[in-house]
């Protein structure tokens, strides 16, 4: 049975919020309405809680106050309470004792004839069912149905509303009675109804507009089913009242509307008209309520801290923790309960519970800001947020010392290990940055450790990497090698990609790798050259050493690997080989014929010849570097390039350092792992393993590695996938921090005015590789006007979020080596998305320069057109002077500005106002002709000053300019 709030409060004489109120501290979830309902059970705990609070000192100021009588009614008035929960068979169990003009006394005539019909026997089987309750509960009923009443005539029409509802509520079902509920002191007993005034039940709104209800239409009929009501109570409760509104209401609106419910639908009115009911003025006071609502349960909780924790408990500690749990274990339910009962006593006036929350939160905010440290201890990455929280500083200490140094920051920004050591200084503080257990590092000890182990070691091929300036014949000497000729099919007869291939000469394997010399592919030059055993530098002997000579020579020493140098194009007639090692040894490539270690082979990579020295050294110096690696070791390598492949998925190009790579193996490749589903040799075959040194093609990774990744053979799939995420998760913050970082005063400023024009490009391309070198070479353009915004780049087709994203942001697609899909082709079309296709780097920069320079502005120069003599001036009122001039040579315009030079110097410029011949204007006047001239805003010409004719041009800048 559901116990209405607004009921209850009525009939305990209080105001429904404030016993919401007294439901929720009792830890009751009520809802914040007076419609709401509770169980007889919560109904107890409510008056439990209730009782308790009055019993604490202090708490029950107005018990105090209360007669001894007083509080026998109330405990009398708790106990019919419970009583009339029972249902109709307690009530009749109950009906011995009223005297019978109290029955009458009851305005609802329903309920007061079902009384006086009621037949003994069906008293007495009742009683017996009703066995359970308690003696003493039949004397509370009893006690009160005997409201202490005015006379009855009088009264009758009067009937305080309180007295008379309870009797009105219709039981639904037999209930074991309750105990009775001790004396409730603090509730003010219902024993003295005081007479209320018409205007109390009726509707301010007068007459017969009785307060509307809203109901179905069919309840007009149950209303006019009902029987009438009885003539002892000639004015009707109000609920009574309610049940007629509605008749009363359709008669006013037109004829009564069929009866569209069950006969037998009883309209939820009786429940609704008890809202109605005036408040009886028997009720708490308002300052017992506040008294004891949040304060003493402050008080009490404090001094029962175990069994509930405390406001203060609650909001001094943060949950943390396992999700579901707050940082004292509670649950989610509790945790919720506990908000809860947070909001509810955040609300209310300047309470002494207020006071305390406002304190605590001043407290809070305080020990954020205001604790200062001598030192710290953080862990990067950093925002300055939480930097400034580490060390009890206001952010804006750390601000201001970043913007003395010309960041510009805001407090989301994250803080390199550098600027947080430089911030920890100015401000005097001793900072520890806690280095994360870096997972790279796991892997590598492991790995090493792995190595470090006694294994079986077999001689293995060499790795031998190719490098040289651009076209000095590196393809074509690998293509001589290999006897097949990669350089005829090159996009613009350059390498772009690197390479790996596998070759065998005299029953001996070599493995080289192919790089691209053209400058832009510095990356993969370095890539190349650390994962190689000896390097062929190659030196074209008619073009000799060159910048990218230069740069590869640092690559070999840096790398600290044997180099050999290949001297290419020796059928060239008129070579200078002395020249060469000249160049070579100024670079610290000493030739073995000079007395040095680096052995100088001449061979022409076209004609073939010098070939099989070249190898015969090589093989020499594989030999002498006695390279040996474990065969059963778990396998690891290096990526050298990698792309998607149409079919096979992504594609990663590499070459086994040690063990065997087998197809099935977990791989893990920087971000990308998977089981290896298949792998290819450098000629496309398959094979199931290789072993040191192979150049392998792998399929079977979930995404494309990055170019110069190592690749691991992992046995924990779980292991790999976390260490891929986690390097995704790395690369991104990598990217985002390049992106978002401290910004220096002047990229503010030249931001902030606009002064700086974006050129915004999505590039695709075949492999990561290209995706470098690219970026690499358009990053070269600097330009403090311009400059290139790379939206997105990545490896694959153009795709339709591709051409989403450059039609939002107004940029142009660079698709290099890679072609637009379908469906992104066409909406490139409709979005006026311009995809350029390229197929060689230097074509990408040069139509990136060009769109650069096209948009600086244009320079503006004087270009002068003619000088005129200043013979005569004359002057014309309301005109000005005139100045009579001949035109000494070029021409003067009449859409020229002029010089006006006197001796020598240049006075200022000015516009021409008119320009005559004789007495008509001229457009323009030539040399030798004499002409008057006028300028706009100067009279004081004078004879003999010289006036410069000019016009002003604009002209394309160049990004060198
Ligand atoms: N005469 C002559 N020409 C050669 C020889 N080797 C290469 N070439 C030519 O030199 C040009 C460049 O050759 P590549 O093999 O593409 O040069 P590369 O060093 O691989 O060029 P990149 O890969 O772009 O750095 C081609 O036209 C070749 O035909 C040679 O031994 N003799």
């Amino acid at each position: 049975m559901k116990i209405r709030i607004f009921a209850l409060a009525k009939e305990l004489g209080v105001d429904s919020k404030d016993l919401i109120q007294q439901c929720n501290d009792a830890g009751l979830d009520v809802k914040s309405s007076p419609l709401a309902s509770i169980t007889p059970a919560e109904r107890d705990v409510l008056m439990d809680y209730l009782r308790k609070l009055n019993s604490q000192p202090g708490g029950g100021t107005a018990t105090a106050e209360l007669s001894p009588q007083s509080r026998e009614e109330l405990r009398r008035e708790i106990a019919g309470r419970e009583i009339r929960d029972l249902g109709p068979l307690a009530q009749m169990r109950t009906r011995r004792a009223p005297p019978p003009r109290e029955a009458t006394a009851i305005p609802d005539g329903k309920v007061a004839v079902e009384v006086e019909t009621q037949p003994l026997e069906e008293e007495i089987a009742a009683e017996e069912v009703a066995a359970p309750v308690a003696a003493e509960a039949v004397e509370v009923e009893a006690a009160v149905e005997r409201p202490p009443v005015a006379p009855l005539a009088p009264a009758a029409e009067k009937t305080a509303p309180a007295a008379v509802a309870p009797v009105a509520k219709p039981a639904e079902r037999v209930v074991p009675a309750a105990p009775v509920a001790p004396p409730l002191p603090v509730m003010a007993p219902v024993s003295r109804p005081v007479p209320l005034s018409r205007s109390d039940y009726i509707n301010p709104a007068g007459g017969n507009a009785s307060i509307r209800e809203m109901k179905p239409h069919g309840s007009v009929r149950v209303a006019d089913d009902r029987p009438p009501a009885r003539p002892a109570a000639p004015a009707p409760t109000p609920a009574a009242e309610d049940r007629s509104a509605p008749v009363r209401q359709n008669k006013k609106r037109g004829p009564a509307l069929p009866s569209l419910a069950t006969p037998n639908f009883k309209p939820p009115v009786i429940k609704k008209t008890e809202e109605l009911v005036q408040k009886p003025d028997l009720a708490l006071t308002g300052d017992v309520l506040k008294k004891n609502k949040l304060a003493d349960i402050l008080k009490k909780n404090r001094d029962d801290a175990t069994r509930r924790p405390t406001v203060e408990e609650e909001e001094a500690t943060p949950a943390k923790g396992a999700p579901g749990k707050s940082a004292r274990g509670l649950g989610l339910e509790e945790a919720r309960e506990a908000r809860r009962r947070r909001r509810q006593k955040g609300k209310g006036g300047e309470d002494d519970e207020n006071v305390i929350v406002k304190t605590v939160k001043r407290q809070r905010r305080g020990s954020q800001s205001t604790e200062r440290k001598s030192s710290a201890v953080i862990s990067l990455p950093i925002t300055v947020r939480s930097m400034s929280e580490a060390m009890g500083r206001p952010a804006r200490d750390l601000l201001t010392v970043l913007f003395s140094q010309g960041k510009m920051v805001t407090i989301n920004d994250q803080l390199d290990e550098e600027t947080a050591m430089e911030i920890a200084m100015e401000l005097g503080i001793e900072l520890e940055i806690e280095q994360e257990a870096d997972f790279e590092d796991a892997l590598a000890d492991r790995l090493s450790d792995e190595e470090n182990t006694d294994m079986e070691t077999v001689t293995r091929p060499p790795i031998i990497t190719v490098l040289g300036h651009v076209d000095h014949g590196k393809t074509t000497l690998v293509d001589r090698i290999r006897s097949s000729n990669v350089a005829a099919g090159e996009a613009g007869g350059i390498t772009q990609h690197i390479a790996a291939y596998q070759v065998e000469h005299n029953g001996q394997k070599l493995t080289f790798v192919d790089t691209p010399g053209h400058a832009a592919f510095g990356e993969m030059r370095a890539r190349g050259a650390n994962v190689t055993d000896i390097i062929v530098l190659v030196v074209a002997a008619d073009d000799g050493v060159m910048p990218q000579t230069v740069e590869c020579i640092s690559h070999a020493k840096a790398a600290g690997v044997p180099i050999v140098v290949a001297m290419n194009k020796c059928d060239l007639p008129g070579i200078n080989e002395q020249r060469i090692l000249t160049e070579l040894s100024q670079h610290g490539v000493l030739p073995s014929e000079w007395g040095g270690d680096v052995e100088v082979i001449r061979v022409s990579a076209l004609q073939g010849t010098g070939i099989d020295n070249l190898l015969e050294t090589l093989l020499l110096t594989a030999e002498l570097a006695d390279l040996r690696s474990p065969v059963n070791a778990p396998a690891d390598g290096v990526c050298l390039e990698a792309f998607r492949d149409e079919g096979r998925g992504p594609i990663a190009w590499g070459i086994v350092r040690q063990g065997t790579l087998k197809v099935g193996d977990l791989a893990l490749c920087g971000p990308a792992y998977g089981r290896i589903r298949a792998m290819y040799t450098d000629k496309g075959v398959e094979i199931q393993s290789a072993g040191p040194s192979t150049p392998v093609k792998i399929a079977g990774l979930n995404e494309v590695p990055g170019a110069g990744d190592h690749l691991f053979v992992m046995t924990d799939i779980d292991e790999a996938r976390e260490i891929a995420e986690q390097r995704r998760v790395r690369g991104r913050t990598a990217a985002l921090s390049g992106r978002g970082g401290p910004k220096s005063l002047e990229d503010f400023f030249a931001g902030r005015d606009g002064a700086i024009k974006d050129l915004p490009l999505i590039i695709k391309a075949d492999t990561p590789g290209s995706l470098e070198a690219i970026r690499g070479e358009l990053e070269k353009f600097e330009h403090a006007e311009v400059r290139i915004k790379i939206l997105h780049m990545g490896v694959g087709g153009v795709n339709e979020s591709d051409v989403y994203l450059a039609a939002s942001a107004g940029a142009i697609i660079i698709a290099f080596h890679v072609v637009a899909e379908d469906r992104a082709e066409a909406l490139a079309g409709q979005e006026a998305v311009e995809i350029r296709r390229y197929k060689i780097i230097y074509n990408v920069t040069s139509d990136i320069r060009q769109a650069l320079e096209g948009l600086l502005e244009p320079e503006k120069v004087e270009v002068a057109t003619g000088r005129a003599l200043v013979l005569r001036t004359f002057s014309i009122s309301r005109v000005g002077t005139v100045a009579g001039c001949r035109v000494l040579n070029g021409t003067i315009d009449r859409t020229n500005r002029v010089h006006v030079i006197r001796d020598q110097t240049i006075l200022n410029n000015y516009a021409i106002a008119s320009l005559k011949r004789e007495k008509d204007d001229a457009r323009e006047v030539r040399e030798g002709f004499e002409c008057g001239i006028r300028l706009d805003g100067f009279n004081d010409i004078k004879e003999g000053d010289l006036l410069e004719a000019y016009k002003i041009e604009q002209r394309k800048r160049s990004l060198e300019e």
